[in-house]
């Protein structure tokens, strides 16, 4: 492979973000335009937990068939990143702070008992494609995150402008993928680019990445069909009840 096969490979990943990424699912739309109730709000929260919840079940699941230890140690923040310190925690508790600011017992959150069905389809599938798929897909399926910064930003300006609940300790966990994603991703992409070296390995590595943008756009088609669509709450799935323990405070009335 040339230095100029590389390039155009590069370029076919970028392509596929922008025209694959959930940024451009209506929900997300609604969500950062101010436009979601507060029990869509909380069904995203509810149901978004469950991706979070199993991001450090992938990466320890990519970690236990890695041999080169160069690789492991360029891998495990990832884990330390969602999963944080005994006292301090990471990303997971990062989020349920989140649910806290919508109104939502964060155990009730921790429990996923409420997840839509296709959210947990969608992201179980997530975790056995890192499990099973040689490593160069594994890791091909993590380069969404090359475009998640400019979501992460969006999210932030969005949810700040619009809802009485975000402040910046509700909003932390965004904030902090912000300064964590760029390494991780610029990591991820050197290796696959680097390791894509024959014209079927790029192939396998641009359906990869294909496939997780298939994974995300599931994920808020589930939401947008089962809690924008009237009458369409899958038997199970949060009811808009369980677990709300207060309305949010308003940040003036907080303040
Ligand atoms: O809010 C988002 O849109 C978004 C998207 C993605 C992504 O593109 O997979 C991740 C995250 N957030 C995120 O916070 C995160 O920790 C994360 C880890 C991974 C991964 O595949 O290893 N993706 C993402």
């Amino acid at each position: 492979m040339t230095a100029t096969d590389k390039q155009a490979f590069h370029a076919r990943l970028l392509e596929i973000g922008k025209e694959r990424y959930h940024d451009k699912h209506p929900f997300h739309a609604m969500l950062h335009g101010g436009r979601c109730t507060i029990s869509q709000v909380r069904a995203w929260v509810i149901n978004r937990y469950y991706y979070q919840s199993r991001i450090p079940m992938k990466d320890a699941a990519f970690l236990s068939r890695c041999d080169d230890p160069d690789l492991r140690r360029a891998w495990r923040s990832r884990i330390e990143d969602h999963d944080g310190g005994t006292e301090e925690g990471g990303g997971i508790r990062r989020w349920l702070r989140l649910a806290e600011a919508v109104g939502l017992d964060p155990d009730y959150v921790a429990s996923t008992r409420g997840v839509l069905p296709s959210t947990r389809f969608a992201v179980d599938a997530y975790v056995a494609f890192v499990r099973e798929r040689p490593l160069l897909e594994a890791v091909a399926s993590s380069l969404t995150e090359l475009f998640a910064p400019k979501i992460h930003s969006e999210r932030i300006a969005g949810l700040l402008e619009h809802y009485t609940f975000a402040d910046e300790a509700a909003l932390a966990y965004f904030r902090q993928r912000l300064n964590e994603a760029p390494s991780d991703v610029e990591f991820g992409l050197a290796y696959v680019l680097d390791h894509a070296d024959t014209r079927e390995k790029q192939d396998a590595g641009a359906a990869a990445l294909t496939f997780k943008t298939d994974v995300l756009w599931s994920q808020l088609d589930a939401l947008y069909s089962a809690y924008v669509t009237p009458g369409r709450v899958p038997p199970g799935a949060w009811d808009g009840r369980e677990g709300v323990v207060r309305e949010p405070v308003a940040r003036e009335a907080a303040e």
